[in-house]
């Protein structure tokens, strides 16, 4: 394999001063199969900023146990939220979208294009196809508002493995968490009063529900769930909300290790017995709906307040290709590009 893969067009040389935005997000499988869902798992596990331990301890448990139940689990999980008309995740087909909203608002002149950190199309293709339309200045934004070393660190890594691969190297800058962003937090408290709106019950707790994280990792010093109180606290302010009205909790543990609290699971389904039996849930830190918010939240989360005795359950989209989402994407790219 050569060193560097990426051939610049001949001219225009030298430097345009064009500026092209990468999206990033994480990534999904390119189909329900177990096959398709195992190929990206494993390149998900694999990463060490989201498992931390020593390899030498965790590809065999990766690739002995997880690997072998996992897939068909969460397979069968992702073919309950798949587009069937679009053969794709939502996660997928929000970020296209995202996309090209922030396209049609930046013009021809600022090219648009999107990577996963993991699985198709990815970084590197996205890369390339911004450096193929001239830019040479590069605008990152990682779609996570709150800082994880485990997403944001990861796909800066991943721009940067990119760049290795090329001898003629764009200018990168990458857009910092917005956890309390004017515009983020508006768009959020905007989706609370048009789902609320149109509800048939008034919840007695608005959830705000989040991904967790090894608590291992905050310990170490990963300040995610300090993002997490920022967005919350804001969103309670915005709404006018007390503390106990939006809680936050947090969702998608994985493995026995601890992870930060409160989990979801637990908090939601001991409500009814304290008789708030009529509830809604936001799900802030994912910019697009996926797995996690309409299957583990919107079907088994959900599923389970019911059974426990809970009567009314809502849950609210995340931004999405929203016009909210689309001008807080703008103010990003702006204001980065304003930096160049
Ligand atoms: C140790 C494992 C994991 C860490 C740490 C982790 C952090 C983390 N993830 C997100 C956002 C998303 N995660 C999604 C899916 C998902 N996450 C994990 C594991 C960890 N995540 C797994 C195994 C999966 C796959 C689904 C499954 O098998 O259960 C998704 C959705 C992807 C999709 O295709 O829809 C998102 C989004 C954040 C924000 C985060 C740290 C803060
Ligand atoms: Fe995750
Ligand atoms: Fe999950």
């Amino acid at each position: 394999m050569p060193l560097f893969t990426h051939k610049p067009p001949l001219s225009p040389v030298p430097a345009t001063g064009r500026t092209g935005i990468l999206l990033i997000n994480l990534g999904t499988p390119d189909e329900t199969s177990v096959g398709a869902v195992r190929r990206y798992l494993r390149e998900f596990l694999s990463d060490r900023r989201v498992i931390e331990a020593s390899p030498l301890l965790w590809q065999p448990i990766l690739h002995g146990v997880v690997l072998s139940t996992r897939p068909r689990r969460s397979g069968a999980a992702y073919a309950r939220i798949w587009n069937q008309a679009e053969n794709a995740s939502p996660l997928r087909l929000f970020t296209k979208a995202q996309a090209e909203g922030l396209r049609r608002r930046l013009g021809e002149g600022i090219p648009v294009a999107w990577g996963m950190r993991y699985g198709t199309p990815s970084v590197a293709q996205a890369l390339e196809e911004l450096m193929d339309q001239g830019c040479d200045r590069i605008v990152s934004l990682p779609l996570y508002p709150q800082y994880s070393a485990t997403t944001t660190a990861t796909a800066n890594d991943q721009l940067f493995r990119a760049l290795m691969r090329l001898r003629r190297q764009p200018a990168v800058h990458t857009v910092p968490p917005f956890p309390d962003h004017a515009l983020y937090i508006e768009a959020l408290a905007g989706s609370v009063r048009e789902a609320l709106g149109s509800l048939p019950f008034k919840p007695q707790r608005l959830i705000a529900s989040f991904h967790g994280l090894p608590q291992q990792y905050v310990e170490a010093g990963d300040h995610y769930p300090e993002d997490c109180e920022r967005t919350v606290a804001a969103l309670r302010h915005a709404l006018d909300l007390r503390d106990e009205q939006m809680p936050l909790v947090y969702q998608s543990r994985f493995g026995p290790t601890e992870w930060v609290k409160p989990y979801a699971a637990p908090y939601v389904e001991a409500l009814p017995k304290e008789g708030v039996t009529r509830i809604a849930m936001i799900m802030p830190g994912f910019m697009t709906d996926c797995i996690e918010t309409l299957d583990e939240i919107g079907n088994e989360l959900r599923e389970s307040f019911l059974d426990a005795g809970g009567e009314a359950f809502a849950v609210i989209p995340c931004l999405n290709a929203s016009g909210p989402a689309i001008d807080l994407l703008e103010a990003l790219a702006r204001q980065a590009m304003r930096g160049y």
